[in-house]
């Protein structure tokens, strides 16, 4: 249920790469049982704070990152048996390479099917779409068992519908999730709190049913709010284009 136990606090905590603070005194909490949408511009600080998190959640964590992690030249089926390397010895991780284990063939295989990966754990990742690369970053941070989800992106290249069944998948294996999306609509209707990043603060920190569009709008730099088309506020890029085809520019 969202809104329990807190499973972790930041309480004025400055956060950032080396001694450069990008996020500074910073107090926030992450509860068990919520669904967090982050969201802010590019270059707002979503991964740097993810990374924060992930250190300190460490082992309750599955991790998913925006770059992917996956190496090209293996199969499907190995890259998302990584997700699981460290519970295994060196030998056994070396040995599943050469012969994939029976029992992490047929879990890994079912996990496939679920996310329309089917018949493809023998394709090395370097042939396969961007959509499906990123599907099976998602199979290997499920494949790591782990309670809370931390993704960076992980619905950005497939379309709206696949985006919602790929999170309700994560959200039947994890209570607790905090992902970075650019999609404010979905941030909307499928989580139940966003934390919006902007100018180095976290500038909204509210429960979605309290949230609409124009509010998460106001994370984002005017041109790149999406238009709200009225005639009492013209958004201002359609504004300056409708203005340039008058000629009064
Ligand atoms: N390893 C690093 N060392 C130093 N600065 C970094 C490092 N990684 C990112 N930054 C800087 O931190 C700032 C925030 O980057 P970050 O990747 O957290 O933003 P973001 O909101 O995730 O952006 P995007 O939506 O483009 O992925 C940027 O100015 C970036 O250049």
């Amino acid at each position: 249920m969202a809104g329990s136990a807190p499973l972790l606090r930041l309480d004025n905590a400055d956060i950032g790469h080396g001694r450069r603070v990008l996020l500074a005194r910073l107090s926030l909490t992450l509860n068990a049982g919520e669904r967090v949408a982050l969201l802010g511009q590019s270059g707002a600080g979503k991964s740097t704070l993810l990374a924060a998190l992930r250190s300190r959640l460490a082992g309750d964590v599955a991790w998913c990152p925006q770059s992917h992690g996956l190496v090209p030249q293996l199969a499907v089926y190995h890259n998302v048996y990584m997700g699981r390397l460290e519970r295994h010895s060196a030998l056994a991780n070396l040995w599943n390479l050469v012969r994939p284990e029976r029992r992490a063939w047929t879990e890994i295989a079912a996990l496939c099917d679920e996310l329309g990966l089917d018949g493809l754990l023998k394709r090395p990742v370097a042939q396969l779409s961007g959509g499906q690369r990123q599907r099976v970053a998602i199979a290997r941070a499920l494949y790591q068992q782990r309670r809370i989800f931390l993704g960076d992106e992980p619905v950005a290249s497939v379309d709206p519908h696949q985006a919602l069944r790929l999170l309700a998948l994560i959200d039947a294996r994890h209570a607790t999730s905090v992902v970075a999306l650019h999609q404010r609509e979905l941030a909307l209707t499928h989580f139940d709190r966003v934390w919006g990043l902007r100018d180095g603060r976290l500038e909204l920190d509210a429960p979605t049913r309290e949230l609409n569009l124009a509010d998460l709008d106001r994370l984002y730099p005017a041109a790149d709010a999406p238009p709200h088309c009225t005639a009492d506020a013209p958004h201002p890029a359609a504004d300056a284009r409708r203005r340039a085809v008058a000629g009064d520019a």
